[in-house]
């Protein structure tokens, strides 16, 4: 039976890591870190998100600012608000919400968030530093890092261990990828265009998951052993569920627990660290803005 890596919980220390981090920079400096958050739309999810990102930063002690703009909003109006966060000294973290509406051009948007505000690591620049060896990104795209701070934190050794990444988006399959890479794992992505995805998966000693298909990963596609974390958010219907509907992942959680030896539940694996990386990057760009060491 495979022991769960609790995010939760592992989550709850990094916001409690970060809050008292702030206190310090209060206490020496008079200034707390600011995170501005962009919404664009109205969908429900994000909205939510939106909602635990400004929660989770009040609870740390970061100011966060929020701009809510309409489904017909344009790339002039929100590069607008971006721009003014840019030259903004107070605001140290600049994120828009994804997925925009269709009509706007995501990387017009995210090329033009300051390079040194961009908590959520977007940015073509840090995202290029990434990929190369010797060059440090300023920030580390949230999800990837939550799912490299779950393994550190939970002692599973990186170096030298063949992972597979399944899915190569933008936001977690590539950057993930990179990360496991600069972590010394030999890197397989895996995508739609894999012929026989299981087979390269089987071999894996560590699997991340981030297609965005629910219960696409199934037991026959593990190695015994194997180190499981989950990124997929995917609802399901579920009559017996109080709303019709619950959200799991992209791993058939039951199966994989008789194969793997530890596994990401969802909810409560991948998704509430992406939270708790935002606060921590937007706690660096703060004291990297004061030049402020944590003493
Ligand atoms: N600008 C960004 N947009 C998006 C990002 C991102 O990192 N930056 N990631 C996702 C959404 N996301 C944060 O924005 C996010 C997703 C999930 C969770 C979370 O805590 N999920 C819970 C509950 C899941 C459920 O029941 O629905 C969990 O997994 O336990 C937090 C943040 C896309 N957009």
């Amino acid at each position: 039976m495979a022991a769960r890596i609790d995010g939760k919980a592992i989550s709850q220390a990094i916001r409690d890591e970060v809050a008292q981090e702030v206190a310090r920079m209060k206490s020496a400096l008079g200034k707390v870190p600011g995170l501005a958050v962009i919404l664009v739309g109205s969908r429900k999810d994000s909205l939510l998100y939106v909602t635990s990102k400004e929660k989770a930063c009040e609870q740390a002690g970061i100011r966060s600012y929020s701009v809510n703009l309409p489904d017909t909003a344009t790339e002039a109006e929100i590069l607008e608000h971006v721009h003014k966060f840019n030259r903004d000294p107070d605001v140290h973290g600049i994120l828009v919400q994804l997925p925009l509406p269709k009509h706007v051009r995501e990387q017009e948007i995210l090329g033009a968030v300051s390079m040194d505000k961009d908590v959520d690591g977007f940015h073509p620049t840090n995202i290029g530093r990434l990929a190369m060896q010797g060059r440090q990104p300023l920030f580390i795209p949230c999800t990837p890092r939550g799912c490299i701070e779950l393994l550190l934190r939970t002692g599973v050794q990186i170096s030298g261990k063949h992972a597979v990444v399944i899915g190569r988006s933008n936001i977690v399959g590539t950057p993930a990828a990179m990360l496991l890479q600069r972590h010394n794992a030999t890197v397989t992505v895996v995508h739609s265009y894999t012929p026989d995805p299981a087979a390269v998966t089987r071999t894996a000693d560590i699997v991340i998951a981030a297609a965005g298909v629910a219960h696409l990963v199934r037991k026959d596609w593990l190695k015994p052993g194997a180190v499981v974390i989950d990124v997929g958010i995917n609802p399901i219907e579920d009559p017996s569920a109080k709303k019709g509907h619950r959200t799991v992942g992209d791993v058939h959680f039951k199966e994989a627990c008789s194969v793997a030896s530890a596994i990401t539940p969802v909810p409560g694996g991948v998704g509430p660290m992406t939270i708790a990386m935002l606060l921590q990057n937007t706690v660096e760009s703060a004291k990297r803005a004061y030049e402020f060491n944590g003493t």
